[in-house]
């Protein structure tokens, strides 16, 4: 009681203007409190805005795309820790923007979920006092509690972050714990804590892939917790990174960059090495006389064996054991496919856009065989299930959940997807409805069916796939922003085929497929090359097939397209892929042309709006 008497005091002083009282808030939340009133803000005020556009929480997710990766798995384990409790794990880059939430239903559905949402700017100088914001400031893990945030209309919200720095010190990212008031937990501030720390020394591993690591601590039980010591060690000796516990076993000794292993450790870098490579813990005192222990975690190799792949470096063309080859020689695709086994390997949800026709599907199943799954690979078209079958469909039905063809029950497409992957196509169809459940289906990975009582656990890859402008639908809220950002965790954008760059190399493969063996000459790629390609990679292979029909499967020449591309030519753009317009359209364009290209004259003689035949005569 005596606290909250105490923040009572300090509010009734903060909103009155007057002096804060000695003793009644943390000296980091009064200093905090401070800045603030500095800044001019109002306490009492709502702050403003505060969301940034799509587009740059985009580039900023890319700009943290090492950080995340890690991140993202640990959230997901920190989330599994503290799930049911009302929570949300948020992920901010070091300017205070989260990039990325994981919460719990119920807490997502409050108001403030709503205001914790990728692309919001929770800095000190924005939100005024509040965790996230604080933590980059000070760089060290802070909870704000309750009334203690600035804003009177935060005073509801609990929330516990940590910062998580390089070698340097600096802040890369922060990770954050919220809750409401009266849901908070003691132990969730250590939690979010270990996984900060955890997320520090993986990052060390990730970047330092050629160098030595090795793990050391004063007792030799703690070498394997977050309490150890990491060194990243040149093949010469250098000390190239250094995780914070490390930075304080050595404290008192300069740990600047570039220092050298002898100048921290007694024993040489070459004695120790001897000791360290026969596998064994070694125990050595370092330069301030203390003794540690002292083990390899990893041995640094040289030159590029695994070398994380870089934008550039990706192969001609995707294969992986039972998935379809997938042609990926563009430098657009290969930098967007550089990191994906990464991401699959943690399970990151994978988004492919692009347009009709350019391998949305494919890319799919090629993430399926990444993944090494063993279970299905289960393909949903989201558009084409009826809004309210949509959650049956997904999650199951019980037997007599419905009273007509499906009485019998069944288990849902995301169970027979367990250990496999479930495709999500067309997903900016799914039914508003079924986006809440999704969510809550892809934050926990548990499903309850239609009419059931008992919750299942599946473990399954997600992939998600459009041709639709996601964001556009966001901003009109047809489709939810926390789902949108939970399935673009990894986003494969997939170039349109008339902007490819490898476009002679997709022919060729095609041809491959089509007819092994058969020539295509390459005066006919470049004839196809110059064509616009509304249908992508489907329309030409539908083309080639055409062109191998008309020339016998002998060889396909520049000329094995002429009477196609006559017959494009006689019927509009939209019409060409669809049979049973080309006819109409084809009378439409020869009466404008016949009508000296006067389009009333041609709506008269047809009797056709001027709209109907401005639309084919273009
Ligand atoms: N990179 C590629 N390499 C080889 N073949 C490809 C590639 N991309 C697409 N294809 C082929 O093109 C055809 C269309 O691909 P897919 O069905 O995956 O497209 P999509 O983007 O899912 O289409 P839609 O949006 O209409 O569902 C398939 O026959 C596929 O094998």
């Amino acid at each position: 009681m005596q606290h909250l008497s105490g923040i009572d005091r300090a509010r009734a002083a903060l909103e009155g203007g007057a002096r804060l009282p000695a003793g009644t808030l943390s000296p980091a939340v009064a200093e905090s409190w401070l800045r603030c009133r500095d800044l001019g803000l109002d306490p009492r005020a709502t702050p403003q805005g505060g969301v940034i556009a799509f587009a740059d929480v985009n580039r900023r997710r890319e700009a943290s795309s090492a950080l995340r990766r890690l991140a993202l798995a640990e959230m997901q384990l920190l989330h599994s820790q503290i799930a049911g409790s009302n929570f949300m794990i948020a992920l901010g880059d070091a300017d205070g923007v989260v990039l990325d939430t994981i919460s719990d239903h119920r807490f997502s559905d409050s108001a403030a979920g709503r205001s914790i949402i990728p692309g919001s700017i929770w800095n000190e100088s924005d939100r005024g006092t509040n965790a996230l914001g604080l933590a980059a400031l000070r760089r060290e893990p802070v909870a704000v509690y309750g009334r203690e945030h600035y804003f009177s209309c935060h005073g509801h919200l609990s929330c516990m972050a940590a910062p998580i720095l390089d070698s340097g010190g600096r802040v890369l990212g922060l990770l954050d714990a919220s809750c409401s008031e009266e849901a908070r937990q003691q132990h969730t501030h250590v939690l979010v804590r270990m996984a900060a720390s955890q997320i520090e020394n993986g990052m060390i591993f990730q970047e330092r892939t050629e160098s030595f690591i090795f793990a050391f601590h004063p007792r030799v039980e703690y070498l394997d917790t977050l309490s150890a010591g990491l060194l990243a060690v040149s093949r010469d000796g250098e000390v190239l990174s250094l995780n914070r516990p490390a930075n304080s076993l050595l404290a008192g000794l300069s740990t600047a960059n570039g220092v050298h292993f002898d100048a921290l450790f007694e024993a040489g870098f070459d004695m120790a090495m001897d000791g360290l490579l026969n596998g064994g813990v070694i125990r050595i005192r370092d330069r301030a006389g203390s003794g540690v222990f002292m083990v390899c975690r990893q041995i640094g190799h040289r030159g590029s064996i695994e070398t994380p792949r870089r934008a550039g470096a990706a192969p001609a063309v995707l294969a992986s054991p039972g998935a379809p080859d997938f042609v990926c020689e563009d430098h657009e695709l290969r930098r967007a496919t550089a990191e994906l086994a990464e991401a699959v390997a943690l399970r990151m949800p994978v988004h492919v856009t692009g347009e009709t026709g350019t391998g949305k599907e494919l890319m799919a199943r090629h993430v399926h065989a990444l993944s090494g799954r063993k279970g299905e690979f289960v393909a949903v078209n989201c558009g084409a299930v009826p809004e309210a079958l949509f959650i049956a469909e997904i999650f199951g039905h019980e037997r007599g959940a419905f009273t007509n063809a499906r009485t019998e029950g069944a288990p849902g497409l995301a169970r027979t997807a367990d250990g496999g992957t479930l495709f999500l196509d067309e997903v900016a169809d799914i039914p508003p409805s079924a986006q809440t459940a999704l969510l809550r289906f892809l934050d926990s990975m548990e499903l309850r069916a239609v009419g059931g009582h008992k919750t299942h656990k599946v473990d399954v890859q997600i992939v998600s796939a459009t041709n639709r402008n996601l964001e556009e639908l966001v901003a009109s809220r047809a489709f939810r922003a926390d789902l949108f950002y939970r399935l673009n965790a990894y986003t494969v954008r997939l170039p349109p085929l008339r902007s490819r760059s490898d476009f002679a190399l997709v022919v060729q493969h095609l041809m491959d497929k089509i007819a092994p063996g058969i020539a295509i000459t390459d005066a006919a790629i470049a004839r196809l090359s110059l064509r616009n390609w509304p249908g992508n990679i489907r329309e030409l292979h539908s083309v080639l097939q055409r062109a191998l029909v008309r020339r016998h499967l002998e060889f396909v020449d520049e000329d094995s397209f002429a009477d196609q591309e006559k017959s494009a030519e006689d019927c509009c753009e939209e019409c060409r892929d669809h049979p049973l317009n080309r006819h109409k359209c084809r009378e439409i364009r020869s009466a404008f042309r016949a009508a000296g290209d006067n389009v009333s004259k041609t709506a008269r003689m047809l009797g056709l709006s001027r709209t109907t035949v401005y639309k084919h005569a273009r």
